[in-house]
């Protein structure tokens, strides 16, 4: 790259042109150093790749002969000025991945991924607590789309095995309850601490006086659902199958409710349309971030519409929270698939104009809990899953998705978690909780809380 003029620096991610192009009459208008192109190499732990937008750490201050990681601020000045001065001077900027291969005489290939604007800069502190400046840039439209397999492998640095992860402390906090263990790292605290005050359990746990319906009828297939106009379940999906058959089964689009294959089905537990019962199918790390305790993210890549996990913890009645003497408690989850189905609460209402079960009818359920709110909830503060550790963002890479597979009590729906899009390995999981601002009042007082998510358009409070 160097010896084509494509990428100017041996080292540097970033190249740019210097002051000395000042002097050129036609440059004179430019602001320098101005930077031409960057090289995502998945150097920085605190990069994010999303194929056609990318948020770029700036340089310096990691430990290049180390393991790579941040040991000091960065400073603004040479590539990150010239950095910003594109974003400022609106001087578009050459992207080119990196990718590991074994058949490249250095290990590695690159690619040339088109251009991109840098449309926003800021500071923050990364994940080893130091000050690094942050880039979004986005790709411009109009070129050749980006295939996913580009940018793929992009984070190289997907651990192998346990013992090349940073600050391990727990090989598996499930304790060989997932059919995959989840290992927690911390990089953060000195001396390193593991998440605590929980019991890690993977599947629901319902409180005393909730009572689960009866199992549904379901289906009368043979092994596999897969006509959808002779499987019952199918049928009650809007006559096909939410399913496709992909990478084990993918959700085709986020719709209000998705029915799924039972107990007293005909078919077998292979059937697709069982995809959000079949347990992790990616490996998962819990994590500790500097501003949002513990958080999730995957060594594996996770194709969108993929299940990722559910939320499980105790089920129980939402007004026996206000019995129970927790001054916080950070891990409810309202089960509100009313709220989606409906558009309330600002939501966006999902497709899906599925006929109802039978039984369940939308204003009784509505009149059960006179204030609005949900009847019932799971909270994952003493015991729960993995999906207790997932943030917020504004801007998720997973969305929630009421699911019913063994009764069909809307209010007492699973809350299964997908992807929203492809999601590289290492990325942050994320969902957006849905708090409406200023909805959570505590002591006649409305309760506000950050959000740290980093996202372009957050909006800046949780709630
Ligand atoms: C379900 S827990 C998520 C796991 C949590 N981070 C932990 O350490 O266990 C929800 C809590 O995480 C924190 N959190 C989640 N997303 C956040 C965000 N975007 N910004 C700030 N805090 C966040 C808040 O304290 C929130 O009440």
């Amino acid at each position: 790259m160097v010896a084509i003029g494509f990428h100017s620096h041996w080292l540097n991610g970033i190249d740019y042109m210097g002051q000395t192009y000042k002097k050129k009459d036609k440059y004179k208008h430019y602001t320098f150093p101005l930077a031409v192109a960057i090289v995502l190499s998945g150097i920085y732990e605190d990069d994010q790749d999303n194929s056609d937008e990318v948020v770029y750490t700036g340089q310096g201050g990691n430990d290049l002969l180390g393991n790579k990681k941040q040991i000091s601020d960065q400073v603004m000045k040479r590539g990150n000025l010239a950095l910003k001065h594109s974003m400022e001077e609106s001087v578009p900027v050459r992207v080119i991945r990196g990718h590991a291969s074994q058949n490249s005489y250095c290990g590695k290939l690159y690619t040339y991924d088109g251009l991109y604007k840098v449309i926003n800069c800021w500071d923050e502190f990364g994940a080893s607590g130091f000050k690094v400046f942050k880039y979004r840039l986005k790709r411009i439209d109009g070129q050749p789309t980006l295939i996913s397999n580009q940018v793929r492998y992009v984070r190289a640095e997907v651990p192998r095995s346990l013992s090349e992860l940073q600050g391990l402390i727990c090989e598996d906090i499930s304790g060989g309850q997932e059919n995959i263990p989840i290992p927690a790292t911390n990089s953060v605290d000195d001396p390193p601490f593991a998440p605590t005050g929980f019991s890690y359990q993977n599947y629901m746990q319902v409180a005393e006086g909730v009572v689960i319906p009866e199992v549904s009828k379901g289906c009368t297939c043979n092994g596999m659902c897969v006509d959808p106009n002779v499987c019952a379940c199918a049928k009650l999906n809007g006559s096909d199958f939410p399913y496709v058959r992909r990478d084990g089964g993918r959700l085709i689009e986020a719709k209000a409710v998705v029915i799924e294959c039972g107990p007293k089905c005909g078919c077998g537990p292979a059937c697709v349309n069982r995809t959000s019962q079949k347990g992790l199918k990616y490996r998962l790390e819990v994590f500790r971030t500097p501003s949002k305790g513990w958080a999730v993210r995957s060594w594996d890549f996770i194709p969108s519409g993929a299940t990722v996990c559910e939320y499980v913890g105790r089920l129980m009645p939402t007004k026996e929270l206000e019995k129970e003497n927790v001054p916080e408690n950070n891990f409810i989850f309202e089960i509100d698939c009313l709220q989606t189905m409906k558009g309330l609460d600002g939501r966006e209402m999902r497709s899906g104009n599925v006929p109802l079960p039978s039984g369940v009818h939308l204003d009784r359920v509505e009149n059960q809990n006179p204030d609005g709110t949900p009847e019932f909830c799971i909270d994952a503060g003493q015991i729960g899953g993995v999906a207790r550790f997932i943030n917020h963002s504004c801007e998720p890479n997973l969305f929630v998705q009421c699911v019913l597979s063994s009764h069909h009590d809307i209010r007492l729906a699973r809350i299964v978690l997908f992807a929203a899009d492809n999601i590289p390995p290492m990325q942050e999981l994320t969902y957006d909780y849905g708090y409406a601002l200023d909805s959570v009042v505590v002591d006649g007082k409305v309760k506000k809380m950050p959000c740290y998510c980093g996202a372009r358009e957050c909006r800046k409070r949780l709630y």
